[in-house]
């Protein structure tokens, strides 16, 4: 395991981890790498169509802003993530100590390699991983271009977490449940992991249906016209306005509503003025907002870095 310092907190440094795609594959709603540039070309999986992919991550939303709101029953609880705060013993490597969140992320890692979950082209973990399959390795066809293992931004994914998310979702202050705040984080952070690395599957996707004008730009190298090329900012703007009014919708807490509701009451919109505004458990604002300033950026950042490798080595 390696680590580096990071804005005052230790940041979990991403090893080479191909190893864990040679040999081992699974089933999945999203194939593997492809081995050859023809393999590549002549799948023509509905897995692929920006539409399906687009639906995905509208699923992923609802799992993203369920996570939010349950981490959110908890005070932030800095002791979780702060090293050595809650010593773990036998958890140490040279000397350096680590945070409650590490370990847990670290040891649900461990075990979710075993049952595959990191030999799936959508999966990203946050530590090296080396413990061997329990389950055997599934055959599925190819889809993303050789390379495509190799980017791993889970080391950023990390640091919006910390320093965005948490502080923006969580009451500040200690209520000593750190073993739920650190499980209700590695789900967080799994999750926002496989939506802002989705970014490899839509770039695929745009590739295919825009082969000559991407293919002109990654012959170039230039990452500022392939972003260019790649941004819908429409699609942007309904996927802001879609989190905002999930984060309002999924995050109402009913129990808090007028025992006999009126009929202006009955719509799912009724959060912002009335007398009888439910209390909401996260601020659909924030939510909004991370994804507008991170989780999209994130994705882009994702998209090119798989372009400008996708014809390989330049
Ligand atoms: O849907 C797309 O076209 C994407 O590239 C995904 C996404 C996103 O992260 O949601 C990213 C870039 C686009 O500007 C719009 C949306």
């Amino acid at each position: 395991m390696s680590v580096c310092k990071h804005a005052g907190h230790q940041q979990v440094r991403l090893g080479g981890h191909s190893h864990l795609y040679n040999g081992y594959r699974r089933i999945s709603a999203v194939p593997r790498a492809a081995t050859s540039e023809r393999d590549l070309m002549k799948d023509s999986s509905p897995a692929l169509s920006l539409d399906n992919i687009r639906s995905s991550l509208i699923r992923q939303e609802d799992t993203i802003i369920f996570n939010f709101i349950e981490r959110a029953q908890f005070a932030k609880n800095d002791a979780v993530y702060t090293p050595d705060a809650v010593p773990v013993p036998g958890f140490d490597s040279q000397g350096q100590r680590y945070s409650l969140l590490q370990y847990v992320l670290h040891e649900t890692e461990q075990l979710h390699a075993k049952l595959r979950r990191y030999t799936s082209p959508d999966e990203h973990p946050f530590f090296e991983v080396a413990a061997p399959l329990v389950l055997p390795p599934i055959t599925y066809p190819p889809i993303l271009a050789p390379g495509a293992e190799k980017i791993n931004i889970n080391d950023q994914v990390m640091l919006v977490y910390l320093s965005e998310v948490l502080p923006g979702i969580t009451p500040p202050g200690d209520d000593s449940n750190y073993g739920s705040a650190g499980v209700l984080d590695v789900l967080c952070l799994q999750a926002l992991s496989k939506r802002i690395h989705y970014g490899k599957f839509v770039a695929e996707a745009k590739f295919r249906s825009q082969t000559q004008e991407y293919t002109r730009l990654i012959q170039a190298q230039d990452a500022d016209g392939i972003m260019a090329l790649l941004t819908d900012k429409a699609v942007e703007k309904k996927v802001v306005d879609r989190v905002r009014l999930k984060a309002a919708t999924f995050g109402q807490d009913i129990s808090s509503a007028p025992d006999t509701p009126t009929s202006a009451h009955t719509s799912t919109h009724h959060f912002s003025t009335t007398t009888t505004t439910p209390k909401l458990k996260i601020s659909p604002d924030l939510v909004a907002k991370v994804y507008q300033d991170w989780v999209m950026p994130l994705t882009k950042k994702v998209e090119v870095l798989y372009l400008l490798q996708r014809l390989g080595p330049m």
